[in-house]
């Protein structure tokens, strides 16, 4: 866990705050996206958070520990950082850059080959293939793969992701974020990802915390996000589609009506979003499914039910359009 407490940060020489009086609390095992507009001090939180910068005033804590009363190399071995373009050192192989903080913590060659096999294959690249490339010859997308690899290396109880896709392309980026999603819930960590991308922090995070100014705006799940935006800043900032991406991230199962039988003749799976249902509505030009799940019916969908799970007022707008 970490916790932000009464954080303020002024660079020197700069007239205002780039954090202002900022507490909040990252719970274990979460994926939080921090989003906001460009200085609003996304990086700095992160900074501050791997002691690459200091806090003007505040405290910060992780698992239970005032960082400022570490040493600031060692909290980083525990510490992932993934940044843009990676920063993976170019004279050293994808093997090598892997084993860069293992081998700061002395783990012998065993152990680290074994390790540098084991996160090559969770990120989805052949050890055989790749462990003795050199960076400049790799895709940016297998780059960032080796980025997230090398940070999980020492299995660090928190990552800190600063905008890991922002400069993948964006067919193979939609991939990534699917695939670091798993490889995160799998390895349960403590996450927390700078983005630009309100979709990309809407697919990642459990939560996103919505900043301006140096200040919190919203922290809160992504349904309640775009559901209930805090204040017009954040209404604004979430957009007119937030009912689609809403939508978009609805499982079925929690806007149906449980039932065993029924006689609606076209099927939806239980697992699909209320987005896919109302596709399947609009192309078979019909306002109920069958909601089913291992090939049996759990529930009926209606879209009545549908629209009861988005906000009322757009709603309306899809209603009337009766799309
Ligand atoms: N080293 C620095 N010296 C002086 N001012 C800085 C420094 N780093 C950041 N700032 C300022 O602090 C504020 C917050 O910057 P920060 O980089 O944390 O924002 P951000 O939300 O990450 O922005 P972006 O989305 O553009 O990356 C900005 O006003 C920025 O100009």
């Amino acid at each position: 866990m970490i916790t932000l407490e009464n954080i303020s940060k002024i660079y020197p020489g700069s007239p205002r705050k780039a954090l202002d009086d900022l507490s909040m609390t990252f719970e274990e095992g979460t994926t939080t996206a921090l989003i906001g507009p460009s200085g609003c001090g996304k990086t700095t939180t992160m900074r501050l958070i791997n002691r690459l910068e200091q806090p003007t005033s505040g405290r910060i804590w992780v698992n239970g520990r005032d960082i400022a009363t570490e040493d600031p190399v060692m909290l980083r071995r525990h510490i992932g950082y993934v940044i843009q373009n990676v920063g993976l050192f170019p004279h050293m192989t994808v093997a090598d850059n892997i084993a860069t903080v293992p081998r700061l913590l002395g783990w012998n060659a065993s152990r680290i080959q074994a390790r540098v096999e084991e996160l090559l294959e969770l990120v989805g690249l052949d050890a055989g293939q790749h462990s003795h490339r050199f960076p400049a010859a790799l895709s940016g997308g297998q780059r960032q793969r080796v980025g997230v690899a090398r940070a999980l290396a020492a299995d660090p109880p928190v990552m800190l992701m600063d905008e890991p896709f922002g400069a993948i392309d964006p067919l193979v980026r939609g991939r990534l974020q699917t695939e670091f999603k798993q490889i995160l819930q799998r390895v349960k960590k403590t996450v927390i990802i700078v983005t630009h991308d309100l979709d990309e922090a809407i697919k990642m995070g459990d939560r996103i915390a919505i900043m301006r100014e140096g200040k919190l705006c919203q922290y809160a799940p992504p349904a309640e996000v775009l559901s209930s935006p805090a204040d017009a800043f954040v209404a604004s900032f979430v957009g007119s589609d937030a009912t689609l991406k809403l939508l978009a991230i609805t499982p079925v199962k929690q806007a149906m009506e449980p039932a065993l039988t029924t006689h609606h003749p076209h099927q939806l799976e239980a697992s699909a979003t209320l987005k896919d249902a109302l596709a399947l509505m609009l192309s078979r030009r019909t306002d109920s499914l069958t909601v089913i799940e291992n090939s049996a019916p759990v529930g009926v969908l209606t879209r009545e039910q549908l629209f009861a799970h988005v906000q009322s007022d757009t709603a309306h707008v899809i209603n009337e359009r009766n799309v």
